[in-house]
């Protein structure tokens, strides 16, 4: 399936930009209409620092993400409501958020911050 990009905008360039998103863990939805990628994170801080420069970078394009916030990892898409479809500006915020990730530092997900174990099922 190709991506559905939005109209109005420069198909192929968005596309080579894509492939590169692509090749570096970003991924498709189902619709191929969304761009989504999990980063994952020592500490909650980073967590939160990440969502804050996303935020921060939004607010400067007027170009605004879908975030999952969790204690080791946060979870960010990108999509262009209007014209529907994927744009330039996903795939540039899609590469801020690449670079400000590693600014801040990301781990692999079985390194990152988790829960303690489950509680135990004895009652003592
Ligand atoms: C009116 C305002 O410029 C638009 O609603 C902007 C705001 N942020 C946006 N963010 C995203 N992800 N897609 C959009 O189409 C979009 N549109």
């Amino acid at each position: 399936m190709q991506p559905k990009i939005s109209e109005g905008q420069d198909e192929s360039k968005v596309k080579a930009e894509l492939e590169v998103l692509l090749e570096n863990g970003w991924e498709l939805n189902g619709e191929q209409i969304q761009l989504g990628k999990t980063y994952y994170f020592k500490t909650y801080t980073k967590v939160l620092d990440l969502h804050t420069c996303i935020g921060v970078g939004s607010k400067s394009k007027n170009h605004h993400s879908k975030m999952i916030t969790d204690f080791g990892s946060l979870t960010v898409y990108w999509t262009t409501h209007k014209p529907r479809g994927l744009s330039a500006k996903d795939t540039f915020m899609a590469r801020y958020c690449d670079d400000q990730a590693q600014l801040i530092g990301t781990v692999g997900q079985s390194d990152a911050q988790k829960c303690g174990p489950p509680p135990s099922s004895r009652n003592d």
